[in-house]
């Protein structure tokens, strides 16, 4: 039989997703692998389990295996087995919900406990979620980016709500992990864009600064990315 690509075993990441209850873990499982979100909130007890499949440029088939962790496991002795082996954590919080943030101080020292003889300790990631709120931020950005460079952790913020970046985020991570470098295409097809229409203004109250061209006729909507 002949090597073919279907021959070619996927690699196998395993990504967890932690952080505090309620910042939004669930959901942005449940926006990455199924398109959707729940206004509802429903405590995860224990964990939840998804695999995702993705390519990476080179061809690179992956299996992402993805547990979503309950907020209420920090400390008990259930999270130190569902970290042993990760590839990569996502450690989320609540860009409106400052404690949250706060208390990634003791997950990430549950990580480290855990992580600490293992020959190649998991990729971390700053998640801030749920920037859809911007206007209820308590979280302010460079004290996201301090953490993250303190903990040597990647950067990212998403919102599960609008999907805002979730994909990116994962696909990102699983580049990190395998060494591989996101082409700017690649980057661009992950990153949802956010349409909104210009308010056009009467051409009578506000005299135009410069002469319309075709170009400036054209231009009825932007994209906020
Ligand atoms: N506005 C907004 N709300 C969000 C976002 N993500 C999650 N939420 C809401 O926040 C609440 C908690 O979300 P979950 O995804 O259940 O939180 P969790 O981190 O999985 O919580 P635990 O299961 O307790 O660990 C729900 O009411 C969600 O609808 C977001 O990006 N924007």
């Amino acid at each position: 039989m002949s090597d073919s690509e279907d021959d070619t075993p996927d690699k196998q990441l395993k990504i967890i997703i932690m952080g505090d209850g309620a910042s939004g873990k669930t959901s942005i499982a449940t926006r990455y692998s199924q398109e959707q979100f729940g206004k509802q909130y429903k405590q995860t007890l224990g964990l939840d389990f998804f695999l995702k499949r993705i390519v990476l440029p080179g061809n690179i088939n992956v299996a992402l295996q993805v547990w979503d962790i309950g907020g209420q496991t920090l400390g008990g002795a259930m999270l130190d087995k569902y970290i042993y082996g990760a590839n990569g954590i996502l450690l989320v919080y609540d860009i409106t919900n400052y404690s949250s943030f706060e208390n990634l101080d003791d997950w990430i020292t549950q990580v480290k406990s855990v992580c600490k003889s293992e020959e190649k300790p998991p990729h971390m990631a700053l998640v801030g979620n749920k920037v859809d709120l911007e206007h209820m931020r308590t979280v302010k950005m460079d004290k996201h980016q301090k953490f993250a460079q303190e903990h040597n952790m990647s950067s990212h913020f998403v919102s599960a709500k609008t999907g805002d970046s979730v994909s990116l985020c994962f696909q990102k991570v699983a580049a990190e992990i395998l060494g591989i470098k996101l082409t700017r295409p690649e980057l661009e097809q992950h990153q949802r864009v956010v349409k909104a229409e210009i308010v056009q203004y009467n051409q009578s109250d506000v005299p135009p600064k410069q002469p319309v061209t075709n170009q400036t006729k054209k231009s009825a909507m932007c994209s906020l990315q």
